[in-house]
């Protein structure tokens, strides 16, 4: 019966593989499931349907078949398909949230304020510190011949970034032995439970039972972070109360907005704890991600390093620290960004999208309640965009208009559409300031075992798409 109700190429459902009883091709995933999906559509084609468990699941897997979704039939597509593990947390999220007037006046508040350039532009100096910051970090390890863990301290950078660009404070330090505080160790959980394949997902009639605990854990790690939060808060309301000045970072500008009596955003309190929670949350580990990829694949390609080097040297020199301004003019160091978010981008299957009504794609049907994944990993690698997909080369975006803001189906590692990333403006920031630094400031080798035998390359797949051997790499101050 399973069998019959599964395989839907009656139903003019796009083609897939047949499913087992009950678990349908849950089997077929593995751990890298981006991988394992590439693979099914090489058999069955850019737009594929299958059973994980109990769910229809739909992939696509080229740049038409993404921008069906993304773009022809967005309004339908822009409702997320809730884990399960996100608990009370969706309610007031803007990742979770479904497309209703609620969710809409929060990405209202997200492009008109917090990420609007001229907002940007006013905290960037508050970057540029801490990015100060790193660059001695860097320089304290060089002198001490210690490698840097380039994962590790972009990272807490990053987190650091995000948090000066929300409550113009640190959370976390460089300094803190081993690279982590409890605050980072509370983020990094929640990428770890967000990430892992979770039984209710795939069964929903079994949802309420959390039979591995997902829900209840990511609970507890949320109320941690909240804490912190709630201490933020309230030392701002206590300072604005006492006529403190303003500083106009994401705190200020929330809490103004819910002071006009914003009703539609409703920033209460819980909304508030929701929203630092998701901008922590969707902006360290993708962005400190692309940092350790980037480095990766720039210390196996000495050309590709010597070119982004050089381009350095004239523009900024190395006297002068860089500034976000100067991103701009550094055009081969985007092309580098590029080409490490098409070989290895941050969110592989996107986040997950779900349709509350049958809807026609390609000339197929996807039945309501479909999953849908756009696996821009695949779409990385695909040999029809992409000539020598496999190779680093970042040439290939110079002279080529690709902006990443999803106008661009064949590079979206921030989507694209309505749900398109609303932290893209500060991420491209953050990614192209810390690089740049780094290779404007230090010369970089790899340890001689890793010169010799190569870098590991292997990938663990969480909610980002990380480097499961972090990459360690010895600095020299120029
Ligand atoms: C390299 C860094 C980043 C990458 C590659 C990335 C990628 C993505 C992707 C693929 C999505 C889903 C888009 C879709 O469904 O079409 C997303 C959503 C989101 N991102 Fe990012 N992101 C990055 C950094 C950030 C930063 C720095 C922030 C904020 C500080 C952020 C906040 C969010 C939020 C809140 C959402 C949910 C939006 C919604 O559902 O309406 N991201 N991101």
């Amino acid at each position: 019966a399973v069998y019959l109700l599964g395989h839907g190429r009656r139903r003019g459902r796009p083609p897939g593989p047949r499913p087992l009883p009950v678990i349908g091709s849950l089997h077929l995933l593995g751990n890298q499931p981006h991988r394992s999906l590439a693979r099914l559509a090489k058999v069955h084609g850019p737009l594929m349907s299958l059973h994980l468990g109990a769910v229809t699941t739909v992939v696509a897997s080229s740049p038409a078949a993404a921008q069906e979704f993304l773009q022809r039939h967005d309004a339908v597509f822009s409702n997320r398909s809730v884990p399960d593990a996100a608990g009370d947390h969706s309610r007031n999220s803007l990742v979770w949230l479904p497309n209703a007037p609620r969710w809409r006046a929060l990405r209202k508040i997200m492009g008109t304020e917090l990420f609007a350039p001229h907002r940007l532009d006013a905290l960037q100096h508050l970057r540029r510190d801490k990015v100060r910051e790193l660059v001695d970090h860097v320089g304290r390890l060089a002198r001490r011949g210690e490698a840097v863990n380039i994962g590790r301290v972009a990272f807490t950078t990053c987190v650091n970034l995000i948090s000066c660009t929300i409550f113009s404070r640190d959370l976390t330090s460089l300094d803190d032995d081993g690279g982590s505080g409890e605050f980072q160790e509370v983020v990094t959980d929640i990428m770890e439970a967000g990430g892992s394949p979770n039984i209710s997902d795939f069964f929903p009639a079994l949802a309420a039972a959390d039979l591995q605990g997902w829900r209840r854990r990511l609970g507890r790690l949320f109320a941690r972070l909240h804490r912190t939060f709630d201490e933020e808060i309230d030392a701002r309301l206590r300072g604005r109360e006492t006529g403190g000045p303003k500083k106009n970072d994401f705190l200020d500008l929330l809490l103004d907005a819910a002071e006009d009596g914003d009703n539609t955003a409703r920033l209460d309190r819980d909304t508030l704890r929701s929203l630092f929670t998701d901008l922590f949350g969707a902006g360290s580990d993708t962005s400190s991600s692309t940092l350790e990829w980037a480095m990766t694949e720039l210390l196996q390609s000495p050309a590709s390093m010597t070119k982004a080097c050089d381009e350095l040297a004239t523009v900024i020199g190395s006297k002068r620290s860089i500034e976000e301004s100067d991103i701009d003019r550094l055009p081969y160091l985007q092309a580098v960004v590029k080409e490490t978010f098409r070989l290895h981008p941050p969110v592989p299957l996107l986040i997950p999208r779900h349709t509350k009504v049958d809807t026609k794609i390609m000339g197929y049907t996807i039945p309501q309640g479909s999953r849908v994944f756009i696996n821009v990993w695949a779409m990385g690698r695909d040999k029809e965009t992409w000539p020598e997909p496999k190779k680093f080369m970042p040439e290939r975006f110079l002279g080529r208009t690709v902006d990443l803001r999803g106008g661009d189906f064949d590079l979206i590692p921030f989507g694209a559409g309505r749900r398109i990333c609303p932290g893209m403006p500060l991420a491209i920031r953050m990614v192209h300031l810390i690089l740049a630094s780094l290779l404007n400031q230090f010369t970089w080798r790899l340890p001689d075992e890793v010169e010799r035998n190569g870098v590991d390359m292997a990938e663990k797949f969480g909610v980002t798409l990380t480097k499961a051997v972090p990459l360690c790499a010895f600095a020299t101050p120029l």
